[in-house]
């Protein structure tokens, strides 16, 4: 029966937009939300609090696998509480976003991590964001989309979401972490980042949210009509 949810899988690189538009979508469908880049960001705190290295894959593993987490959804919000402790705000930080970069680079953390993503997709739908949703985690998917923008236009929306938060950032900074991750996240061996076969490719460096949003579900309205003629 899980075989029949509907998936939309949003992936591209940090700042393109995924986890906004992803959760205005889930919304507005009444679908449920993945946030897979919250899973990896919530593992590089558990990492940091425990002093676990991330030179070596073998201890990170069963943490990956153990992984204590809940995500409390409540109307609009969800709260993120990893070991008990609210780490909501703690995982947006550039640091943890850096340390999870590093850690997804490790093919038998990723595939700890598989089961709890998949867990994620129930009735009546799931949207889910992140770098290899469509490629790797839901590769049955009906709907597929990779969200980008220029690296610049990325930088600036990071920069603006982080002082917003309160936190202190440069710009020059934020573009060179940028650069890195991407750079990481594109060419690793396992899960690269890379667009979905028949994912619709959307730029948003010059679009306004609504406007990627809408591209996105006459997208998936096309795509589920088609399925359910088919
Ligand atoms: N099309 C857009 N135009 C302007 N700002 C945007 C657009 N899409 C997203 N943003 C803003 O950019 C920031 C990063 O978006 P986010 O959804 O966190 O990206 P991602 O999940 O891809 O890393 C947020 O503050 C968001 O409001
Ligand atoms: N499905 C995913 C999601 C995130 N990640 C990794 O986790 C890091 C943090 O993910 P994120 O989606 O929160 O990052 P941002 O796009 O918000 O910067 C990314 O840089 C990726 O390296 C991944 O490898 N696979």
């Amino acid at each position: 029966m899980n075989e029949q949810v509907p998936v939309i899988t949003v992936d591209g690189p940090s700042g393109a937009g995924k986890g906004t538009v992803a959760k205005i979508i889930a919304d507005q469908l009444g679908w449920h939300l993945l946030d897979s880049g919250a899973i990896y960001r919530v593992l590089a705190v558990a990492i940091q609090h425990h002093n676990v290295s991330v030179e070596e894959e073998e201890p990170l593993i069963p943490m990956a696998a153990h992984l204590d987490v809940q995500f409390e959804v409540t109307g609009e919000e969800v709260k993120i509480i990893l070991e008990g402790e609210n780490v909501t705000q703690s995982i947006r930080m550039e640091e943890i976003g850096e340390l999870a970069s590093k850690v997804a680079a490790f093919p038998r953390v990723r595939e700890a991590l598989l089961r709890r993503q998949r867990a994620f997709k129930m009735s009546p739908g799931l949207v889910a964001d992140g770098r290899d949703m469509g490629t790797v985690v839901f590769p049955d998917a009906p709907v597929k989309v990779f969200l980008t923008a220029s690296a610049e236009e990325r930088a600036q929306r990071r920069f603006k979401q982080l002082k917003e938060k309160g936190f202190d950032v440069k710009i020059g900074r934020l573009l060179d972490d940028i650069r890195q991750r991407d750079e990481r996240d594109r060419t690793r061996p396992v899960a690269p980042l890379v667009p979905a076969e028949g994912a619709l490719i959307v730029d948003s460096t010059s679009l306004s949210i609504q406007e990627v949003v809408n591209k996105i579900l006459s997208f998936t309205n096309e795509k589920l009509t088609q399925d359910k003629a088919s």
